[in-house]
């Protein structure tokens, strides 16, 4: 529950639990880790398999390419020494290593969330879980493991168990710990009928119980999911990597037939070049750098959200979250704290407070939304009332279409209802029935909405007459909840991003329009029903903007399932967190603005290397092919401006230079480079100078010093 409620005891394990986790995060878990290291080194090798490499054709291309030189090695042997052999098998192992470093870059980034997914396996364990046998709950409960429930059943979890599987609480309110899925320890609240009853299997009920209803079958669940997620077992590549595989490709084949096609001039002009030679210039030609690091950049891009607590289920997804345009963030529960409480009863005139929330918590007993439960609390405690249990009533629950809920009492007479909501709704529910609103009525609404709060209009229809009329107002409940924290400024900085914000509610304008303000969104579209939800996303989708959408009620799942990212809060609904590409364990909205950033981080450092790789050529065309072709054309040598001591130590070291770039750039391919909120063009303009300049001017700096370091060891 609430920090009050913690025995101080309790609380130091709070602060110690947090802590572990958030070292684990920074320390243990970080990405060299020795033991990431050591594994991503075994499955480099593993990664070898041309099975594998044929994913990525331009490391393919260098892997057969290694392959040859690998025999033309081996035949220079049988054959005798020759000049030439020393030189053919340093390229062949510079080669192989090539391959290696691309493979390890990958396997660095798969390294973290293969670590994690382990830590949540030890996490699965085998509990026994209390099944219900009737669905009424009359019958024994028996006790089965927890791999033998399936969807449908009902299981009764109390204080110290652990949840046996996924599942929607139908009955009860429980605090949970989930920091075996969030790593947060600070308990939070699980209940029946609101936007907050979803349970994860393997976290722990602390208090209190709850009967849930199961969700998943086993193999299906969350934790399951998450398990293949981070290890990246589901990941396939997007659509822009798809895209930029094939401009790989096409490179890579185009140099293909340069290369091969240079072969015969000069056989032609009596002097071949050797295999190796042209096998060499062939690999610093295509775009080994980006081909190496580009699967290792965007599993680290997902990595980066898990990170961050947030499950991506596509790498879509995370990639369209760099580009957002507009965010839409649901009002109760996302820009508030969302425990909308019942915090006073104000009668029309003629109305005693006592009827008014006698009549409130009538309507409210069977209302299992955590406002029609505040309702009930405030009546029995402010006011004394009593349940009456024996009421021939049938109950009318709370729906986002109506927006009302209420009861019907059967009486003598015929039916007396009870209704509240919304203000709208309950007006025109009272005009229909014969009654009429009037202008006190819309004084006290006017002032509880300017307020920020939610008027939630009680209205009675009898049999009899009364007074003349047969519906009446009888006052209105004021709904309190308060803005989060910190909101302002985290809306300033996502518009610093370029990114609209909207504020989207079922609530009336007036509230609105204060918490809007208050909290510092751009917009806000008020009394919204789950289609206008989603046909706010389409109109905007419409106008080529690419929408975020944050929400955690069923009522979203529309919403959320239509924008590019959907991000659904942990706490949230099963229907929302099915619905949405993301779902953000800690629960909080404005985590948008951080998987924004990692959006965007991917965006750019594939950009950016791919800008690098692509400059390198340059400096590699200068080193190699005055080396290579001098003999044959002693014009060319007018390209040996490096000055580099032979044609062999030329070659080498451009193919060293080659393969040390892809382990020099892990580091920058797996943290991303750093993203500035800044325009989009000063940031383009910023990376083409760094990565292009700096990919131009690197790698001569870096050939001629390899170049020289191979002369003083007498290797060349
Ligand atoms: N239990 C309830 N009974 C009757 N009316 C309710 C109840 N809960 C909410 N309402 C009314 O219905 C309106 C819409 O509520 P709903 O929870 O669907 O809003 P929403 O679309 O989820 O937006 P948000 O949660 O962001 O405010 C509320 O503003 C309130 O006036
Ligand atoms: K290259
Ligand atoms: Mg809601």
């Amino acid at each position: 529950m609430s920090k009050e409620i913690l025995e101080p005891q309790q609380q130091e394990e709070k602060t110690l639990a947090t802590k572990n986790w958030k070292t684990r995060r920074k320390g243990g878990v970080s990405i060299f880790n020795p033991a990431i290291i050591r594994r991503a080194t075994i499955d480099s090798f593993k990664k070898l398999d041309p099975r594998w490499q044929a994913k990525n054709p331009v490391m393919f291309v260098v892997e057969v390419g290694s392959v040859i030189t690998t025999i033309e090695f081996v035949r220079l042997l049988f054959t005798g020494p020759a000049p030439e052999t020393g030189f053919v098998l340093a390229v062949t192992i510079w080669l192989w290593f090539t391959v290696l470093f691309a493979n390890f870059a990958e396997a660095m980034a798969e390294g973290r969330g293969k670590a994690q997914a382990d830590t949540l396996r030890k996490s699965r364990t085998t509990t026994i879980a209390r099944r219900l046998t009737r669905a009424d709950r009359s019958g024994p409960i028996e006790e089965v493991a927890a791999p033998q429930l399936r969807k449908g059943d009902l299981v009764l979890v109390e204080a110290g168990d652990v949840i046996p599987g996924d599942g929607e609480v139908i009955e009860g309110v429980a605090s949970v710990d989930e920091s075996a899925i969030t790593g947060e320890s600070a308990p939070v609240i699980r209940e029946s009928g609101g936007d907050r009853s979803a349970v994860t299997g393997g976290t722990r009920v602390l208090s209190d119980w709850i009967i849930v209803q199961v969700t998943a079958n086993p193999g299906e669940t969350f934790l399951d999911r998450m398990i293949s997620l981070v290890e990246g077992a589901s990941r396939q590549k997007t659509p822009n990597e798809i895209a930029l595989n094939i401009l790989l490709a096409s490179l890579t084949i185009i140099f293909l037939i340069v290369v091969v096609a240079l072969e015969p001039f000069a056989i032609y002009s009596g002097s071949a070049v050797s295999v190796a030679t042209l096998i060499a210039l062939l690999v610093c030609l295509i775009p080994t750098t980006i081909g190496g690091l580009l699967s290792a950049i965007g599993i680290a891009g997902m990595d980066r959200m898990v990170q961050r607590n947030v499950l991506a289920m596509s790498g879509r997804a995370v990639e369209a979250a760099g580009d957002v345009d507009v965010l839409l963030l649901d009002k109760t529960g996302t820009i508030t704290l969302g425990n909308r409480m019942a915090s006073r009863f104000v009668p029309l005139k003629g109305v005693s407070e006592h009827d008014l929330a006698s009549a409130a918590m009538l309507s409210s007993l069977a209302d299992e939304t955590p406002e029609g439960r505040s309702i009930v609390t405030l009546a029995q405690e402010r006011y004394g009332m009593q349940e009456d249990a024996h009421l021939p009533a049938t109950f009318i629950p709370f729906s986002a279409q109506t927006r009302m809920s209420g009861v019907d009492l059967d009486g003598d007479g015929g039916t007396h209802a009870i209704r509240k909501g919304a203000a709208d709704s309950i007006k025109s529910y009272v005009v229909e029935n014969g009654g009429e609103g009037g202008d006190e009525l819309d004084e006290i609404v006017t002032t509880i909405a300017k307020a920020g709060s939610t008027p939630l209009v009680v209205a009675d229809v009898r049999p009899g007459n009364f007074k003349g009329e047969r519906a009446r107002v009888l006052g209105v409940i004021e709904l309190k909840d308060v803005v989060k924290g910190g909101m302002r400024e985290r809306f300033e900085q996502l518009r610093k991003m370029g990114i609209r914000t909207i504020m989207i509610t079922g609530d009336n304008p007036l509230t609105a329009s204060a918490i809007a303000r208050e909290a510092g969104v751009d917009d806000f579209l008020a009394q919204a029903t789950p289609e206008t939800k989603m046909k706010l996303i389409k109109e905007q989708q419409l106008g080529g903007r690419l929408v975020a959408m944050t929400g955690d009620g069923t009522n979203d799942a529309p919403a959320l399932a239509q924008a590019d990212v959907g991000v659904a809060m942990n706490t949230g609904t099963q229907a929302a967190k099915e619905a949405a590409n993301m779902v953000d364990l800690d629960s909080n909205p404005t985590k948008l603005i951080e998987v924004v950033e990692v959006g965007k981080q991917l965006l750019i450092t594939r950009g950016a290397l791919t800008t690098f790789s692509i400059a390198n050529d340059v400096a590699k065309y200068f080193a190699i092919i005055p080396a290579a072709f001098s003999i044959t054309y002693p014009a060319l040598n007018v390209l040996n401006i490096m000055g580099l001591a032979t044609p062999h130590s030329a070659v080498l070291s451009a193919v060293i230079f080659n393969a040390l770039i892809i382990i020099a750039l892990i580091p920058l391919a797996l943290r991303g480079v750093k993203y500035r909120p800044v325009g989009a063009g000063a940031l383009l303009q910023r990376n083409l100078l760094i990565y292009g300049l700096g990919g131009i001017i690197i790698p001569f700096l870096g050939i001629k010093l390899i170049d020289l370091i191979l002369v003083a060891l007498h290797l060349a």
